[in-house]
């Protein structure tokens, strides 16, 4: 399988190349900002997307106009912006996921079946912890992990708190709250709590390795050329639906 890959020179674009070369995969371009994506698409069998969001509108209209498939592991796009992107990714076969690893895939699941079974007596806060460099804030994770939470307790975005100060008043129980803790050299780390009088409970995930999100990239780019177009998420990859 030859992947053509953006945000080549970046962190996950040199976790991604290793990954390849561990899985019988080659890179048969790696691109990063002013490199035209165009002139590589012929020699490849997919894309795979660790850069900005500025680049995704660009990369996924070739893709449609190629056919190619593409994996997007790109986070940060506004909720209007992602909306857009969808619409445009779903012509061509796409696994678009704010985190590939197993295991934050098992915190997905896990975190739906905590809300369902706690509900509204329970206070949900979403904590992430993020290496210095990071641009985008809360994480991709995290934002998919709030999606799962006012989902399953029918809420709306207008229910997220981002951070808390000044005088705030007692906490409301339709409240959502969401913290981004940036330093070091973090790779990524998420706490779903569930807060009650009496008890707490905390699913975390700490990834410690680049590692696990490449190998996950790969491997979805390896499920992604086989399949039709539509959009798709890591828990299809994985057979977890
Ligand atoms: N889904 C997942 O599992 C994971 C997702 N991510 C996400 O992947 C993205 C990249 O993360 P990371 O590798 O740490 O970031 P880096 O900043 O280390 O790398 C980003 C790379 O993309 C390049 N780039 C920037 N703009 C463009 C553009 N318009 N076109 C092509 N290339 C561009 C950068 O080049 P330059 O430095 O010259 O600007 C750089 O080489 C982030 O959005 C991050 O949140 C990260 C880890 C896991
Ligand atoms: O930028 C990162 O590093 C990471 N980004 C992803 C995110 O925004 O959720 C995934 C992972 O946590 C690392």
């Amino acid at each position: 399988m030859k992947i053509l890959l953006n945000g080549s020179k970046g962190r996950m674009g040199q976790a991604v190349a290793a990954a390849a070369a561990d899985m019988q995969a080659t890179i048969s371009a790696a691109i990063d900002a002013g490199d035209d994506a165009a002139t590589h698409l012929g020699a490849c069998d997919v894309i795979i997307d660790f850069s900005s969001h500025h680049a995704t509108g660009k990369l996924l209209e070739l893709a449609v106009t190629r056919r190619k498939p593409i994996v997007i592991g790109t986070t940060g796009h506004a909720a209007d912006e992602k909306a857009r992107l969808l619409a445009l990714a779903a012509q061509v076969p796409c696994v678009w996921a704010g985190n590939f690893s197993v295991g934050v895939n098992l915190l997905f699941a896990l975190t739906r079946r905590a809300t369902a079974v706690l509900g509204a007596d329970y206070d949900t806060e979403v904590i992430e912890m993020h290496h210095r460099f990071k641009k985008d804030a809360p994480s991709g994770t995290a934002a998919r992990l709030l999606e799962i939470i006012l989902e399953e307790r029918k809420l709306t975005a207008n229910a997220l708190k981002h951070g808390r100060s000044g005088i705030t008043g007692e906490r409301q129980p339709s409240e959502v709250g969401v913290h981004a803790l940036r330093g070091g050299d973090v790779v990524g780390d998420h706490t779903v709590l569930f807060a009650a009088l009496g008890e707490r409970l905390e699913l975390t995930h700490k990834a410690s390795d680049r590692g696990i999100f490449a190998r996950g990239a790969v491997r979805a780019a390896k499920w992604v050329v086989s399949q039709k177009p539509g959009v798709y998420d890591m828990q299809d990859v994985l057979g977890l639906k």
